[in-house]
């Protein structure tokens, strides 16, 4: 599969579990494309936006906001692929702002793509055997739902997955949502501090 990892990191907590979940992919043979919300947009993410799976990471802001930097970059995603429904979520936060906003930002992603993945966790940074094994085991679970996903599609006679042709202009695959308009309700980044 082509995956989209894209992440944003304050002080190093989330990349360095981006890292992990990318090490994951690529130990499974999948072609990630990796984008650092923060100084990156997603014309970084070569010619073609549309991948098979978008893996988000990110940090949680104050009382469980989105930062400002991945609100940015998933308004930039909706508006170049439509709101795609392969989306899984994961990242870091702190207990201690409070159990009702730890990790706030994962749920409201979750929430805005309508993510069937529970959100993958960790407090502060990654550590330890506990931490990896956490990983391994979320990113191992999404991308067998996405290999079975695919699996069935095939079976019922649908789209092949995506595949980048460089110098072509994006097109929205007949299985993707039509993109949507930059103001719309489903790319209004205000949602996800909602
Ligand atoms: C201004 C500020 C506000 C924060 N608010 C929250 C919060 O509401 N919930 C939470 O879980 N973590 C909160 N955190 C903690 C960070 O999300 C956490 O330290 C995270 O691991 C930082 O990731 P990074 O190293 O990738 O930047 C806050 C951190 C800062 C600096």
């Amino acid at each position: 599969m082509r995956i989209l990892i894209a992440y944003d990191s304050l002080s190093g907590n989330t990349r360095d579990l981006a890292r992990m979940v990318r090490g994951c992919c690529e130990a499974r043979g999948h072609d990630v494309t990796w984008i650092e919300a923060g100084i990156q947009t997603l014309a970084e993410a070569g010619p073609d936006p549309r991948h098979d799976l978008y893996l988000l990471g990110t940090w949680t802001d104050n009382a469980g906001r989105t930062p400002a930097a991945m609100k940015r970059f998933i308004s930039e995603l909706v508006e170049a692929v439509g709101k795609p429904d392969r989306v899984a979520v994961f990242g870091t936060g702190e207990t201690q702002w409070g159990e009702e906003y730890y990790c706030g930002a994962l749920r409201r992603m979750a929430d805005f793509f309508g993510s069937p993945h529970p959100p993958l966790d960790i407090e502060q940074m990654p550590h330890g055997a506990r931490d990896a094994l956490k990983v391994r085991h979320w990113t191992d679970r999404v991308l067998a739902t996405m290999d079975s996903t695919a699996a069935a599609g095939a079976t019922a006679g649908s789209a092949p997955p995506a595949v980048a042709v460089a110098g072509t202009r994006a097109r929205p695959r007949a299985d993707f949502p039509t993109p949507v308009a930059k103001d719309s309700l489903h790319a209004d980044p205000a949602r996800l501090d909602a």
